[in-house]
């Protein structure tokens, strides 16, 4: 049995969303794994996609979204997608994932996501450099003193002169996977240009440079706030477009932004060397 996707956008970072919620489909869907996800991700032998995301039925909430990056790893949280799964639902939704329940309201500006409550973990580093426990330096060369966000998944924010002067190709991998960050690390180097404005670029883990990413535009409005660089709500310019971001005063990040099915279509997981219906 051939199985039904659509491919969608959020500011050119791009998904695969198949819908596990219909009963055919979740049938005859493979169990996903790193590998078949990956597959399909793959821009030259698959669908192509930054993300595949899989919805499905959900006590907590309305359904589930199941995020996959494009190396396979399953992750908690991306902000595009909300807003892109929200906009095929058609009407205020509430969603689970890994990383909490989001709520996603369709509005005239965009699809609106309330995204939760930012953690900064990285008073955990400046402890183990206190210890002395510590085995990697806060400097990447010329990135320094990066405050770290943690809105469901892990952003590392380095602020810059310009972020399109940062060579992201090699500091981004060298910065992902640095073992001071045991769950990788999404890397964003972002440029203040006023006081409600933040110009930023992303190398996301396990999907490297995308056209934009949400989360990393909540995590770095709000390390920006926390270091007192702007005000409460600003608008953040990344290469795919721009988003709003709000830090509301009950703690509750809010991102407003476009987010565009581009087609519809179906594969054969036989293609991907997996027997339809098939339990592995
Ligand atoms: N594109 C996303 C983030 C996707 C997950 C991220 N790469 C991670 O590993 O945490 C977004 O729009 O937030």
């Amino acid at each position: 049995m051939r199985i039904d996707f659509t491919k969608m956008h959020g500011l050119g970072n791009d998904f695969v969303v198949l819908d596990a919620r219909n009963p055919a489909l979740a049938q005859a869907l493979p169990a996903m794994d790193a590998a078949f996800a990956a597959a399909l991700a793959d821009r030259h032998t698959g669908i192509g996609c930054d993300q595949l995301i899989l919805l499905e039925p959900s006590r907590a909430g309305d359904f589930r979204m199941r995020i996959f990056n494009a190396d396979g790893s399953e992750v908690e949280a991306c902000g595009n997608a909300t807003r892109a799964v929200g906009l095929l639902h058609g009407a205020p939704a509430r969603i689970e994932t890994l990383g909490g329940l989001l709520c996603a309201t369709p509005t005239n500006a965009g699809i609106s996501v309330e995204m939760g409550q930012p953690r900064f973990d990285w008073d955990a580093i400046p402890l183990a450099y206190a210890m002395d426990t510590h085995t990697m330096p806060l400097a990447w060369e010329d990135l320094t003193n990066p405050i770290a966000v943690n809105v469901g998944n892990p952003h590392a924010i380095f602020f810059v002169a310009d972020p399109y002067a940062v060579d992201m190709a090699r500091l981004g991998p060298l910065i992902e996977t640095d073992p001071v960050f045991p769950e990788r690390v999404n890397v964003n180097v972002a440029a203040i240009t006023a006081r409600d404005a933040i110009t930023l670029r992303v190398w996301e883990r396990g999907a490297g440079l995308t056209r934009a990413c949400g989360t990393g535009a909540c995590a770095t409005a709000v390390g920006a706030m926390k270091r007192g660089l702007v005000e409460r709500a600003v608008t953040v310019s990344l290469p795919g477009g721009e988003l709003a971001i709000e830090w509301r005063e009950d703690g509750e990040i809010v991102m407003t932004g476009p987010a565009t099915e581009s087609f519809r279509g179906s594969f054969d997981p036989v293609d991907y060397g997996i027997p339809a219906g098939s339990p592995d």
